[in-house]
């Protein structure tokens, strides 16, 4: 399967803490990939790493052929990242918010409207696109968000909890709008506490806990390696170490 994301070694040393401590996994093209673990287990800063935010202590990640440490501008070229804590500016209507997002990211004025016919068309947000985003609930700012993020049709997409906070129906549609892009070849790298979501979002899981990936595999695999009914137990079994 081709590759979108491969890290290696990877590790991050906070003064005395070493959050991240070598880890390994890949993403292949059109995959969903979703690290889960506990609270402080070193998600945020892997993922941050691999979105060219914060420098590796040791290892590297090569993102569409393309190494972090090298050649971190042509990473940044290749990916998106929405963290679970974005906004979108209150005073703009969504479509101007769409507009503006491609003109800062695409300079060629006809790529850029079509980045913005990509978005206007996925968010599914129809007319409420004229309404300014201080109107928006929080479940059609985050469909706008996304919609922007993969604007630029990204080789791999980093979404920090992409649908916390928000209810059934909204966390249902912006899934099956990850579904429907991965469909596309769109990569996902997703950090989640929600294993529901896990269940019906990744293609394949990694387990991290105090800094190490404990495990990567299918959800099926995972369920019959752990002997458990569902991903919780497989979560549970595997940061206990049973
Ligand atoms: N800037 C920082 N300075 C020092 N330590 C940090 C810093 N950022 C994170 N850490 C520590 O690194 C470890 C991993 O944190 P990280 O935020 O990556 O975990 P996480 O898995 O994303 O947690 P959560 O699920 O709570 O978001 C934790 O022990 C945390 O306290």
């Amino acid at each position: 399967m081709e590759k979108t994301l491969e890290v290696r070694q990877l590790r991050k040393r906070y003064g005395q803490v070493e959050a991240v401590k070598g880890i390994s996994f890949d993403v292949g093209k059109g995959e969903v990939f979703a690290l889960i673990g506990p609270n402080g287990a070193g998600k945020t800063t892997t993922i941050r790493m691999i979105a060219t935010l914060l420098t590796p202590t040791d290892g590297d990640a090569v993102v569409a052929g393309h190494s972090l440490r090298a050649e971190p501008e042509k990473v940044r070229e290749s990916i998106t990242y929405l963290p679970d804590e974005a906004g979108a500016y209150k005073s703009m209507t969504g479509m101007e918010y769409l507009k503006f997002m491609a003109g800062l990211f695409v300079a060629d004025r006809e790529r850029a409207k079509a980045c913005v016919e990509y978005a206007v068309e996925r968010c599914g947000l129809g007319e409420r696109l004229g309404d300014k985003i201080g109107t928006y609930s929080r479940g059609m700012t985050r469909k706008l968000l996304l919609s922007r993020a993969v604007m630029t049709r990204p080789a791999l997409a980093i979404l920090d909890e992409p649908t916390s906070g928000l209810d059934i129906i909204n966390a249902l549609e912006i899934r099956r709008m990850i579904k429907g892009l991965a469909a596309e070849g769109m990569s996902f790298l997703l950090s989640s506490h929600n294993m529901l979501e896990i269940e019906f979002l990744s293609d394949r899981v990694g387990i991290i806990d105090k800094g190490i990936l404990h495990v990567t595999g299918n959800c099926e695999e995972l369920l019959e390696r752990y002997q458990a009914q569902n991903l919780e137990e497989v979560f549970e079994r595997a940061v206990s170490g049973r």
